[in-house]
């Protein structure tokens, strides 16, 4: 399977969209899904607490919450930058149908959960966070509860990945579509793929492997 560069993550998402069809709200679902699954998969069904950034990569953590409530885990939301976009407000009013709650205090909340997912950053992030996020990391750098990553552990160079140990290592990571070039560095428990929504022309050319049965993720390592 091919480890994917920033550009050509983002390259095939815009293929997915424009060549195929897709929506992203159709992506999204199905990615949100595919965590909800792997984390299901691994973990006790407890109290979750899902860190959601501003771009699609906190849109899949928003799906996912849903999903994990109808699961069977205690989810709430850390949700500090909340953007307009109709699409993120849709999937907040549905967590709110859902009775998900949202939370204001970071450090209080991580230590009434079982475990954390950061949605914060997927393949679009460069650079050094920005406020608020700086602070948002360095406090998930410092817990001992697991974290659950989607698609890039958040802070992380998407290509480079975290040469300076400078930010959290997760205990999972869910790679999306395929993994980034990031991974090759994750040295947490499980390593996931999900998104099981790409045709076979581009599943094939991208050595994605197959999904078993009816499953919308694979356990890689
Ligand atoms: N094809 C797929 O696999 C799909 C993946 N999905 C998910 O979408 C994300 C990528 O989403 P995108 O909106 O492009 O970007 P991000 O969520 O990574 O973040 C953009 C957001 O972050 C801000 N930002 C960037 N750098 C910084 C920084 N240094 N400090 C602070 N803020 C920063 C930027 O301004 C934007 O606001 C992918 O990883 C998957 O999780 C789709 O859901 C479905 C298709
Ligand atoms: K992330």
């Amino acid at each position: 399977m091919f480890y994917l560069g920033q550009k050509a993550a983002q390259a095939i998402d815009v293929d997915l969209m424009s060549k195929y069809g897709y929506s992203i709200d159709q992506l999204m679902e199905l990615a949100g899904l595919s965590v909800a699954e792997s984390i299901a998969a691994e973990y006790q069904a407890g109290r979750v607490l899902l860190c959601i950034g501003p771009g699609n990569n906190g849109g899949d953590g928003l799906v996912a919450a849903r999903h994990l409530v109808q699961y069977g885990f205690h989810a709430s939301l850390f949700y500090p930058v909340q953007p307009s976009k109709d699409l993120y407000k849709a999937l907040l009013r549905q967590c709110e149908a859902f009775k998900i709650p949202l939370v204001q205090d970071l450090k209080t909340s991580i230590d009434s959960s079982d475990l954390i997912v950061d949605a914060l950053f997927g393949f679009s992030f460069k650079g050094s966070p920005r406020a608020p996020f700086d602070k948002v990391i360095e406090t998930l750098r410092n817990t001992n509860k697991p974290i659950a990553s989607v698609d890039i552990p958040s802070g992380w160079d998407v290509e480079t990945g975290d040469p300076q140990s400078a930010g959290f290592c997760p205990d999972m990571l869910v790679s999306l579509t395929a993994p980034k070039q990031c991974a090759s560095g994750f040295k947490g428990r499980f390593h996931y793929l999900g998104g099981r929504f790409v045709p076979p022309e581009m599943a094939s050319t991208l050595g994605i492997p197959e999904y078993p049965g009816t499953s919308n993720c694979i356990r890689l390592a």
